[in-house]
């Protein structure tokens, strides 16, 4: 896999001429476009197939679902014939949602586990119920979540940089760790509404597959010669892990 491939676009955008138009434009230069809800509500599922062939590229769907398991087999298998590569459901607490999504996908699309979102940091999580352990290293959930979502038969999870090493030795290679929360050292952008952030070089060389990258990329002067330097840090991250 080339460094550009392991890229992953968001196209939160409002509508499908501007979706369209980022597609074209990082066509190859990035490996995936991700459709969030903001699109998929705007424009419905015909968007999968208009920014697949826009873009030349595949389709991670990241719908977030989290239901009770019958309800989420249902949804799933709705979206199994969309010919996404990756669709995101919350891990959340329950095996027999995630088994009931990887059911409903049928082994025609790649499920994602969400574990904890990268916007939620340790004064979220003690503030929501979960035991003070949890706050103090939030990796101890990401990880139960992530050893779920891997024995449900999940594809991997979406997790921050900060914990993709230990799923990579709890899990394994062939089980994704997708990073999103991505802020190169060079946008100067801060980190939003980004709690667990690191950055392109870091994310890889701690073992993340992909990395979702949005703002740091569709708001630079030119995204095209950002996705590049995305690209060639993601090469010194590579290097590093060897
Ligand atoms: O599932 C996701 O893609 C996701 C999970 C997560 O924990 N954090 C997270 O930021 N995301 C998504 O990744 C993208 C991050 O965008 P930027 O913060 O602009 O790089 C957004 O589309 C989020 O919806």
């Amino acid at each position: 896999m080339g460094s550009y491939d392991r890229i992953i676009f968001p196209l939160d955008l409002p509508t499908e001429k501007e979706a369209l138009a980022y597609a074209t434009l990082l066509s190859g230069k990035v490996g995936l476009f991700k459709i969030g809800l903001e699109l998929f509500l705007e424009c419905g599922p015909s968007i999968v197939d208009k920014v697949r062939r826009a873009g030349n590229a595949d389709i991670f769907l990241d719908l977030k679902l989290h239901d009770i398991p019958v309800t989420v087999e249902r949804a799933v298998a709705r979206v199994a014939d969309l010919g996404v590569r990756f669709l995101t459901v919350h891990c959340g607490e329950s095996e027999a949602m995630l088994k009931g999504a990887v059911a409903g996908g049928a082994g025609k699309v790649g499920i994602l586990g969400v574990t904890v979102l990268t916007s939620v940091g340790a004064d979220d999580i003690r503030k929501s119920g979960f035991l003070p352990q949890y706050a103090e290293d939030m990796k101890q959930l990401v990880i139960k979540r992530a050893v779920m979502a891997h024995t449900c038969g999940c594809a991997g999870v979406v997790c921050s940089g900060h914990e993709a090493s230990v799923i990579r030795d709890a899990a394994g290679d062939g089980f994704y760790a997708v990073t999103p929360g991505i802020r190169p050292a060079w946008e100067g952008m801060g980190a939003d509404d980004q709690k667990r952030v690191m950055t392109p070089a870091e994310a890889i060389a701690g073992g993340s597959d992909y990395l979702v990258i949005g703002r740091p990329i569709r708001d630079a002067a030119d995204p095209v010669a950002a996705a590049a330097k995305v690209a060639e840090e993601i090469d010194a991250g590579l290097a590093a892990r060897r």
